[in-house]
């Protein structure tokens, strides 16, 4: 179970982060956090999954504080993880699938190998940006965890395995006393996925509630799934809510800010990388 109180965040430079979080979600839930770029879910899952400190609120997850306490059966896979390089070195999948518990549990390896579709002959640098983050699942989620916080890290993956790993994700929830908060901006085959939601909007949690009753109170028709539907829709009213980005130009921007611009070939490099030619 997963509960926040009065849960605040700021960084370091001043910025707020999160602003009164107030959420309760129960074992065996399953959350989306919907919101815009910008709209404090990373900061939200990195609080909850213990790897930042949260000042002021409270926060617990199976009863424990995340930081404090540290929780013990909590899997966190989001823009670190991802990006871990170890991932992309010329090493057998089967080699690094051992090297975090593959041989401790097979079944589950098994079946995370046979619903991602892995095959077990590749060598990490030799696979595809969607093949390398099948592979990095099957090794986040082989440990069994109680709580799995997931940001936004199944955008490589085809539809089909995406559908398969929501599938399981929701089996593990039906099956085993656990919980999952999800951060996503790919709401196609999601309908029938998430017990809950939590509309995030500049730190804060505007709606939380469950699936059921948010589809109720926004009753959309069009062309798209009712999720995304919601989702376009509080993405409108937030934009309108925080009104015009711009409040001063770009040449008075600018001006203050060409101190310390690094003039080095670098720029130039990248520049001349990204139209193709050297
Ligand atoms: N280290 C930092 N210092 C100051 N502000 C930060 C820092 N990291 C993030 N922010 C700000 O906090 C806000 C929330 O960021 P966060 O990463 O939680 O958003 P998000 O909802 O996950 O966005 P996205 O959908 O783009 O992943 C952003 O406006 C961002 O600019």
């Amino acid at each position: 179970m997963i509960e926040t109180d009065g849960l605040f965040y700021v960084f370091g430079d001043g910025t707020v982060g999160l602003q009164d979080i107030s959420l309760n979600l129960p074992t065996g839930s399953r959350t989306l956090l919907i919101g815009a770029n910008g709209a404090g879910k990373s900061t939200l899952l990195r609080i909850l999954a213990g790897k930042t400190l949260a000042k002021l609120g409270k926060t617990t997850v199976d009863g424990r504080d995340p930081f404090r306490d540290g929780l013990q059966n909590a899997t966190y896979l989001g823009t670190e993880w991802a990006s871990n390089p170890t991932v992309r070195r010329d090493v057998p999948v089967t080699l690094l699938i051992a090297s975090v518990g593959g041989d401790a549990y097979p079944e589950r390896r098994d079946e995370l190998v046979d619903i991602l579709d892995i095959d077990l002959t590749w060598r990490m640098n030799a696979v595809s940006d969607g093949e390398r983050r099948r592979v990095q699942l099957c090794m986040g989620l082989l440990r069994p965890w109680t709580s799995l916080f997931l940001d936004e890290v199944t955008v490589d993956l085809d539809v089909l395995v995406r559908h398969r790993l929501l599938e399981f994700l929701k089996t593990e929830t039906e099956t085993r006393h656990c919980q999952i908060v999800y951060a996503t901006h790919i709401f196609d085959g999601l309908m029938g996925w998430p017990s809950h939601i939590v509309h995030m909007h500049l730190g804060q949690a505007l709606e939380a509630a469950t699936t059921e009753a948010v589809l109720k109170k926004y009753q959309n028709s069009g062309p798209n799934s009712r999720l995304l539907q919601v989702a376009l829709q509080w993405l409108q009213e937030d934009l309108t809510r925080r009104g015009q980005r711009q409040k001063r130009t770009w040449e008075e921007v600018r001006g203050t800010v060409d101190e310390g611009l690094d003039h080095s070939e670098k720029f130039d490099k990248y520049f001349k990388l990204t139209r193709g030619r050297e």
